[in-house]
């Protein structure tokens, strides 16, 4: 069993929830969709900055930090999305942290869960994402793959994470144009670049847009995952411990 497994667990019951409260819930989405992808080519370098309150490898990471002020900072710094997670019994996140960014920023808004299910999608569309991830490591093959349709179905983008080889090839096989390469091990939480490295030379860079998620400390580490074809970093320890407005710039300048 890992972390992942746990998380899919309680996420089952969390879906349950959702479905049957479904009917109460008549939220309407109020705010245009704004694309990521339209806007990858132009800079070298995005930052995706995280809104992280709690990790299950780090506990508490920042409880005090209030998520609209940090989406300005992070805005107002050069960040081209904000992710917020919204799982709370592993991260303390929730759909009103995602409601108060969107609010906040002209950015594009990606909302960070563990979705196995429909009715977790309607949820990130009526609450304002923009963006959604799909973990590919957490679903079957089937799953991923009606999922992804049903998402891009709405409107919305679909960030495809992936772990191994075998997931590369399902991402590829719907063609996804971006696909997030998570450097955390879910087994050991360890973090290592070298896996952006291992699994970049099976993506077409120039057509798929990829992204290297998680233990990215300094720009060394952009430099490092820009060399192996990372279009965009995803942060979130690092920019919720340190001075966002110069992490951000420093990973988004002088980049050629
Ligand atoms: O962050 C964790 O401990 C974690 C554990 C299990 C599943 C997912 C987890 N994190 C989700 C993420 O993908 C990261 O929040 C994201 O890539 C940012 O990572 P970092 O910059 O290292 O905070």
């Amino acid at each position: 069993m890992t972390i992942l497994d746990d998380i899919i667990k309680a996420k089952q019951i969390e879906v349950d929830v959702i479905k049957a409260q479904r009917a109460a819930d008549n939220r309407k989405r109020t705010v245009p969709l704004v694309s990521f992808l339209d806007a990858v080519n132009t800079q070298p370098m995005h930052v995706i900055a995280e809104f992280k309150r709690h990790s299950p490898s780090k506990g508490m990471i920042n409880k005090d930090v209030e998520p609209a002020e940090q989406a300005r900072i992070y805005q107002a710094s050069g960040a081209s999305m904000i992710s917020v997670l919204t799982d709370y019994p592993y991260f303390k996140g929730t759909m009103a942290d995602l409601v108060a960014v969107k609010e906040a920023v002209s950015l594009p808004v990606l909302n960070k869960d563990f979705i196995i299910d429909p009715v977790q999608i309607d949820r990130a569309y009526q609450h304002g994402a923009d963006v959604i991830l799909l973990i590919v490591g957490a679903l079957t093959k089937e799953q991923f793959t009606n999922l992804y349709h049903y998402a891009t179905a709405k409107g919305l983008e679909v960030l495809v994470e992936v772990h191994d080889e075998t997931e590369v090839k399902t991402a590829l096989a719907v063609d996804a144009p971006l696909i997030g390469i998570n450097n955390r091990n879910l087994k050991t939480f360890e973090t290592s670049l070298k896996q952006t490295e291992a699994l970049a030379p099976l993506i077409n860079t120039e057509k798929h847009v990829l992204v290297s998620e998680s233990g990215i400390k300094t720009k060394a580490d952009v430099v490092q995952v820009k060399a192996a074809g990372a279009r965009a970093v995803l942060v979130g320890e690092t920019l919720m411990k340190t001075s966002p407005e110069a992490m951000i710039k420093a990973f988004t300048e002088d980049l050629s």
